[in-house]
């Protein structure tokens, strides 16, 4: 994990980890994510509806303002100014700048985690092992096979909405996201601890998976 703090254009912050600057949006990220697509039986809670969720893991690789591994749940849901939009229900990171800043900026629930990345290539194949624990607790773990690095690069788009929370008094907030990346669908299969905060998607039915290699994405 690696924090530039040194612009004076970053914004100081007392989150919830400690004094952290974080940079104004937008934030210009590159990295690599993996996507399962899953459905849910039955609702949670409010938040968590029956339906169909998107879990990812991420990595922010250096060229990003900063540089963090993620793991994040979300899905669509409808609004009125934007469409349908992608709402992050449960997020984890490993920077706390990146929790202050995606907090304060756009009301995304981050927390932090700890992660284990172990990525590997041998030849168009890339192999790839995450897991995540908080206080030594496994939280999720995945693992994907993949071939996008040899796609060509496509473009993408979205919007975010998410539910105010206390770093935003309560305002909702959303964020334009675009970028592209090398993507393609992949093999991934997904483990949540079941005393864990992503025990409720033990019982998803995993739909289909994809990795974007190399992605490039404006955010905020
Ligand atoms: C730029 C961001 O805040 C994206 C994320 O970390 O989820």
């Amino acid at each position: 994990m690696t924090d530039h703090t040194t612009s004076p254009a970053w914004i100081s912050s007392s989150g919830p980890d400690g004094d952290v600057s974080y940079p104004p949006a937008p934030w210009a990220m590159v990295g690599q994510l993996w996507l399962s697509v899953l459905k849910l039986r039955t609702g949670v809670d409010e938040l968590r509806p029956a339906g169909v969720y998107g879990v990812a893991f991420v990595s922010y690789e250096p060229g990003s303002p900063l540089t963090y591994s993620e793991l994040l749940v979300a899905r669509l849901v409808p609004t009125q100014q934007h469409g349908r939009c992608v709402s992050i229900t449960d997020i984890w990171v490993d920077s706390p700048a990146s929790v202050a800043g995606g907090r304060e900026l756009w009301a995304i629930p981050k927390q932090l985690c700890d992660f284990e990345l172990d990525t590997s290539h041998r030849g168009p194949l890339t192999s790839t092992h995450w897991s995540t624990s908080l206080e030594r607790r496994p939280i999720a773990s995945a693992s994907f096979t993949d071939v996008s690095r040899a796609m060509v690069r496509i473009p993408f788009r979205g919007t975010t909405w998410q539910p105010g929370i206390g770093d935003t008094d309560g305002q909702d907030r959303t964020a334009a996201l675009q970028g592209s990346s090398k993507a393609l669908p992949c093999r991934g299969r997904w483990d949540f601890a079941a005393d864990g905060p992503l025990g409720w998607l033990r019982g998803a039915r995993q739909l289909a998976s994809f990795r974007q290699a190399d992605f490039r994405m404006c955010f905020g």
